[in-house]
């Protein structure tokens, strides 16, 4: 049996993570570490980013992602920023290129902390996203919330980043609406047969949306960077916005840039918060002695 692994509790804008160090071993991360762990009050999480050595030349690290639920996730740009972070406090490198299940992504740290991933590009179409019925565009889908001639939410931009996510365009303040009672059914909803990452978004100045997401398989989080692309991306396609956008989210501010070649690059901090070890088969763990509280 393999020993305890490493790992870094971190988040990026309030988005917990931890970062597993899974380099020079054979296991996974089983779903029932991730539960353990998303149990523990210390070790709360929203996503595992499991860092595996790599598996395709000229990428740095496979990663393989991890939600609370214990369910897989094909992107999480915070996420991908704290593992850029971690790495390159160990390497003193700043451009990194990893593989997940959904592709290969670049990365690098600026000079100034923030740290940029390349979280590729969107998808449109519906089969893409994926959703259970055909929508020729999913600028705007039939979907809502509320009562039938009243609703409070209703018809989303449907968009892939990767993993699937719809954004309601709402005018009141996004903090003015239940997404704790909204979320978890429409996450679930028929329409969504991976689910999906649901986002409130309101256009709060030119080119500056303000967002709120309920994640698939880890609920309420305080920052999503893939929904916040998500919702970028909507902006430009409906008009809304011009292609490069500030979001704020409740854990902190995002950039993101829908670039000319079709790529979309999100920018922001990610933080460190501990160290520890832990058992990638049980979730079972222990704080380093030298780790700050
Ligand atoms: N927090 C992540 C996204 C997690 C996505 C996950 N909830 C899913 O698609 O299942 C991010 O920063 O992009």
């Amino acid at each position: 049996m393999p020993g305890p692994a490493p790992f870094a509790k971190m988040n990026g804008i309030g988005n917990e993570i931890i970062v597993a160090d899974m380099r020079g071993r054979a296991d996974r991360v089983s779903p029932q570490a991730a539960l353990a762990l998303a149990a523990d009050p210390a070790t709360h999480f929203d996503q595992i980013m499991a860092i595996h050595d790599a598996r395709t030349a000229g990428t740095d690290n496979f990663i393989e992602i991890l939600n609370a639920d214990g369910s897989s996730a094909q992107a999480c740009g915070n996420g991908t920023r704290c593992v850029v972070q971690a790495l390159a406090a160990e390497t003193g490198k700043s451009v990194f290129t990893f593989e997940t299940v959904a592709g290969i992504l670049n990365a690098r740290q600026h000079e100034d902390g923030l740290i940029s991933v390349d979280m590729g590009k969107p998808r449109f179409g519906w089969q893409d996203i994926p959703l259970s019925e055909e929508f020729r565009d999913t600028r705007m889908i039939e979907l809502q919330v509320g009562p039938i001639d009243a609703p409070v939410l209703h018809s989303p931009s449907a968009v892939s980043m990767g993993n699937p996510h719809v954004i309601f365009w709402v005018d009141k303040d996004v903090w003015s609406y239940e997404l704790d009672r909204f979320g978890p059914m429409l996450e679930h909803h028929p329409l969504f047969p991976e689910r999906a990452n649901i986002t409130i978004a309101q256009v709060t100045g030119p080119d500056h949306l303000t967002i709120r997401t309920w994640e698939r398989g880890a609920g309420l989080t305080r920052a999503c960077g893939s929904a916040a692309c998500a919702a970028a991306v909507a902006a430009a396609r409906t008009r809304r916005t011009g292609r490069s956008v500030a979001l704020t989210a409740p854990g902190g501010p995002l950039h993101v840039e829908w670039r000319d070649d079709d790529h979309v690059v999100l920018t922001g901090a990610a933080e460190w918060e501990f160290s520890g070890s832990f058992d990638p088969a049980t979730g079972a763990w222990q704080r380093d002695e030298e780790s700050a509280a």
